[in-house]
């Protein structure tokens, strides 16, 4: 160490070189590093990344990533306004190290010796649109993304939140696959909002705590690849007809619902970065070699005849280490599954396609 790099005027000089905007380490893609200013690389934890930072779920993602207490190194990358984010969230006394970074040419640093990499870059939708209707701009943003991944942390998890999920998530498989980096295991399609959206409309028609209650939700993330298992809610009870109707049509449309109400601005970002966030804390807890972690995902699967579909899944040290069964399907259950097979099979198809043009 040099001799002064302890004393005051020196750590006020690493301080100061922090907080210059323009400093040469961002052009140089070095980054952003706050807490360089003490050696804080001791704290036990994983190593996360969130790319698309500067976004509605990405600001929010942040904060609450800077919050869980498993995180020792959050990355946030974004083409835009990163510098402001990290900034912004670094400043929160909670132990994760926080570093910036912007623009293609610091990808790589950004996504360098990153155990999990939570994406949520891309377009929302508008009143009016389908996902698939993000698929022209999304699909190109999550190869590149994904481009990067396999180059520099080709071990990381990864947790996809762009539109369309039922696409996104096979044209991130390919690119992992001719990589050669491919590992179903940790190619995770986040499909948590659906599960909390579920869970809280069957808590409201219950009468209960929606943290009471566990509502799996299979297929995929759109309209009607999105089924919830109403004859699978824990813990155990039934439903009339009626509200077995009002509550799988709210459930396939509650992202309509909050585009609806945005009226213009965006879709859901809030309940989305709860959710990606307690979907990341699964997924680290269960890096952690935590036993008996199980949460709904869009993943590689032979659940069905399909080579994608979500289900519940249990994490591990790997991933997605069991993709565990769908269990017994009611009649209703059963014609929703084949409607949802029909729209998710063309979805993963034209993402494949996508990456075979
Ligand atoms: N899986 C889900 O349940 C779910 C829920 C809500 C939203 N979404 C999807 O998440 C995505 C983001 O939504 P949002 O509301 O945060 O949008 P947003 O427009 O507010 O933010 C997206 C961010 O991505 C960034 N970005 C664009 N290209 C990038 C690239 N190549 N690399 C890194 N960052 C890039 C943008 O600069 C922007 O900051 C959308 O596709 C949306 O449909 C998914
Ligand atoms: O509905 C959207 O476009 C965003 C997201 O997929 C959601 O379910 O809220």
């Amino acid at each position: 160490m040099h001799p002064d790099a302890t004393s005051p005027s020196h750590r006020i000089a690493r301080v100061a070189a922090h907080l210059n905007p323009t400093r040469p380490q961002m052009e140089e893609g070095a980054a952003l590093r706050p807490a360089a200013c003490r050696a804080k690389g001791g704290a036990p934890g994983f190593k996360v990344a969130v790319v698309g930072a500067a976004g509605g779920i990405g600001q929010s993602l942040s904060l609450l990533m800077k919050m869980n207490p498993l995180v020792s190194v959050l990355h946030l990358y974004d083409v835009v306004n990163t510098p402001g984010v990290t900034a912004d969230v670094s400043h929160m006394d909670t132990s994760a190290v926080v570093r910036g970074f912007i623009g293609q040419q610091q990808l790589e640093a950004a996504l360098t010796g990153m155990d999990l990499v939570i994406i949520p870059a891309g377009l929302p939708r508008k009143p009016g649109m389908t996902r698939d209707d993000l698929f022209n701009k999304n699909a190109g943003i999550v190869r590149s993304i994904c481009e990067g991944v396999a180059k520099s942390c080709p071990n990381a998890i990864v947790n996809l939140i762009s539109n369309p999920v039922n696409s996104t998530v096979p044209i991130a498989a390919e690119v992992f696959k001719r990589a050669g980096t491919y590992c179903p295991k940790r190619l995770l399609g986040v499909t948590t909002l659906d599960v909390a959206r579920a869970n809280t409309f069957v808590a409201e028609v219950l009468g209960v705590d929606p943290r009471e209650v566990n509502v799996p939700v299979v297929g995929g993330h759109a309209g009607v690849t999105i089924l919830p298992l109403l004859s699978q809610v824990s813990p155990p009870c039934s439903f009339t007809p009626d509200e077995i109707s009002y509550l799988t049509n709210r459930i396939q449309n509650g992202g309509t619902e909050v585009v609806e109400a945005k009226a213009g601005a965006g879709s859901a970002t809030l309940s989305m970065a709860f959710a990606a966030a307690k979907f990341a804390d699964a997924c680290l807890r269960g890096m952690r070699g935590d036993a008996g972690i199980v949460e709904c995902s869009y993943v590689a699967s032979e659940v069905t005849e399909l080579p994608f579909f979500a289900s519940k899944v249990r994490l591990g040290r790997g991933g997605a280490e069991e993709i565990l069964p769908l269990g017994p399907l009611n009649d209703f259950e059963r014609a929703g599954l084949e409607k949802a097979k029909k729209e998710l099979s063309e979805s993963i198809e034209k993402g494949v396609s996508f990456m075979n043009k």
